[in-house]
């Protein structure tokens, strides 16, 4: 499976860049009242060395009551700001996380249908949902916390030095055992964090296919298949748990070392201090408060640290969707231009590197001509549709729809212009009319009735509850399949496109039905350029052209009773279906 691509480093850092750039303000502002809170915590073991000093050296009880007011002052300023930090954190997290959130649906959307496909839909899915949520407790919860405690550890750490160099000294020990400690795990644990996000990714595609295509599971009675496949998708998460588990059994012991022993050699090296006259003892109790005020900001950044290598593959996940490429080019980039109707030149496309399935098409349909395509099963019909209306970009070769490459249009113009209408009709859970309208707000309600009327569904439509307000879709009014297909067509009668490509669009329709449909169509389609994958060799009859597909090239082209009188491949084909009175492909 082709999974999507992961944001590098570099795209990282442009949004962390892009992140602080718009919010600057905000940002601003919390990193200069953490700036503040730490500086007043900072100030608190100072009040209480002189308070010891003082007491030591027998001052009056005056000052020791105004020493003892001031630690109290800025001990109440310190959570103040301190809560006013927090919050400006927490919003300017919030908006990040927002904008990145729109950022990503935006180029979810933007992406072309076959890199989604390839990539399957677990992994989109899981971004969507487990990795976003990942992200947001990272972003909201965990960069406040990371960002107070590594300003309070910082600047401890500089007023200890300041305050007794040689006794701060002591605190080496910890350093050096939690740069060793983390570089160790940081190198090992990324890899592994990205194979479990990823293999939870696939249990997710298991179950989604799972709950899609339950019917057919069911009465296929695959049941135990689908559990294996599930056991194996969750066994393959669990073995990267371990993993992960294994490695963090090997750090925290080392991390608990570097919490306690450094404690330990400030006081020893303090005791040395003083016995050789370096330090009074109100300096040995500021520089040992402020070691002990390590801990704490030491504790919350060994906590989030786990969080942050989860949130930073999360965030991997969640930008390198903006990695991939979307669907359409700059417009005229190729410059290709060929008049009106569908032209294909030498198109070439394999779904796998190497295993090429349309090899070399030429093909030119006219403006407003119908072309029926017909052949094999496998043939390369439906890749061939899914070249004219877009959807799969060809490996080499050009396809000029309504005189510019398809792929140099955005979405939403190709959609406009072109459209691929396959079996498979999803039903939205909304009412009727938004089911059809879509993206076509502009139509009123008498458009949407003609174009049911035109795809013979009126019927149906008018028999409904609450007509076109009616809810269609999961947990709302059943859509018989055949109505489903209808609806799809109307919503094509609706967004009016010039050229339109259908893809075994009615094959869910009985052939009666089948061929009034078609009529329907032909009148609502009139003038258009249509591209028929026929499933039903009569569709060919009413056809301008058949092109008759084998082995992925255009082996017959021209008009119904031209193949007939050649007596090739659609000649057998057509005697076939003559013979057992049926309709086959
Ligand atoms: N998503 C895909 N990934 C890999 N190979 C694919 C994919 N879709 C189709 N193929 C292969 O491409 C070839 C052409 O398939 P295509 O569906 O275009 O044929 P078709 O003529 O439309 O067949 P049918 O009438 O059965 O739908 C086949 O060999 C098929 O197995």
């Amino acid at each position: 499976m082709n999974r999507l691509p992961q944001a590098d480093g570099g795209m990282i850092r442009r949004w962390a860049g892009e992140s602080v750039r718009r919010d600057r303000h905000r940002f601003g502002a919390t990193i200069v009242l953490y700036l503040l809170t730490t500086g007043l915590g900072l100030v608190g073991p100072q009040v209480l060395g002189a308070l010891v000093d003082a007491v030591e050296s027998g001052a009056g009880a005056g000052r020791v009551d105004l020493l003892g007011a001031v630690f109290l002052v800025v001990l109440l300023a310190q959570a103040l700001i301190m809560r006013s930090a927090r919050d400006q954190a927490t919003r300017f997290g919030q908006a990040v996380l927002s904008h990145t959130r729109e950022s990503f649906v935006a180029h979810v959307l933007r992406l072309p249908v076959s890199t989604v496909e390839a990539a399957g839909t677990g992994d989109l899915l899981s971004r969507a949902t487990t990795d976003v949520d990942r992200l947001d407790d990272t972003v909201r919860n965990g960069a406040p916390e990371v960002t107070a405690a590594t300003v309070t550890l910082v600047l401890t750490a500089v007023a200890m030095i300041v305050t007794a160099p040689v006794v701060a000294s002591g605190m080496l020990v910890g350093v050096v055992l939690t740069v060793a400690s983390v570089r160790w795990y940081q190198r090992r644990v990324g890899p592994v964090l990205r194979d479990i996000l990823g293999a939870w990714a696939d249990v997710g595609a298991v179950t989604h296919e799972t709950v899609e295509g339950a019917r057919t599971i069911s009465s296929l009675r695959l049941r135990d298949r689908r559990v294996h496949s599930n056991d194996t998708a969750v066994s393959h998460a669990e073995a990267h748990e371990h993993r992960h588990r294994a490695l963090l059994i090997r750090l925290l012991p080392s991390m608990e070392l570097a919490y306690v022993l450094p404690i330990a050699a400030v006081l020893l090296v303090g005791a040395f201090a003083y016995d050789a006259g370096l330090a009074g003892i109100g300096t040995l109790a500021t520089v040992v408060l402020y070691a002990q005020a390590m801990s704490s900001p030491i504790d919350e950044l060994l906590m989030w640290f786990e969080e942050f290598q989860v949130g930073a593959s999360a965030l991997r996940r969640v930008l390198g969707v903006g990695a991939a490429p979307a669907a359409g080019r700059t417009i005229g980039e190729s410059g290709a231009s060929d008049g009106d109707g569908v032209h294909l030149r030498d198109v070439r496309f394999s779904y796998r590197e190497g295993v090429e399935v349309v090899h070399g098409v030429d093909l030119d349909v006219a403006r407003g001509e119908r072309l029926v395509v017909v052949g094999p099963s496998g043939a390369g019909k439906s890749t061939l549709a899914r070249l004219v209306a877009g959807i799969s970009t060809p490996d080499s070769g050009s396809v000029v729809v309504g005189g510019t490459e398809i792929t140099d249009r955005t979405p939403e113009q190709a959609r406009r212009e072109v459209v691929l209408l396959t079996q498979e009709h999803h039903v939205f859970a909304c009412s009727l009319r938004e089911n059809l309208l879509l993206t076509e707000w502009e139509h009123t309600d008498d458009d949407v009735l003609e174009a049911l009327r035109i795809v013979g569904a009126l019927g149906w439509a008018d028999a409904l509850p609450d007509g076109l307000g009616t809810v269609l879709g999961s947990g709302g009014h059943p859509v018989p399949p055949a109505v489903a297909q209808q609806l799809a067509l109307a919503r094509v009668v609706l967004a009016d496109p010039h050229t339109i490509v259908l893809d075994e669009a009615t094959s869910l329709v009985d052939n009666a039905t089948s061929r009034g449909l078609e009529h329907s169509l032909a009148a609502a389609l009139h003038g258009r350029t249509v591209l028929v994958i026929a499933h039903r060799l009569h569709a060919a009859r009413g056809a301008d052209r058949v092109a008759v597909v084998e082995d992925g090239r255009i082996t017959e082209l021209g008009t119904h009773h031209d193949l007939i009188a050649s007596g090739g491949s659609y000649a057998r084909l057509h005697r076939r279906a003559s013979a057992t009175a049926d309709t086959p492909r």
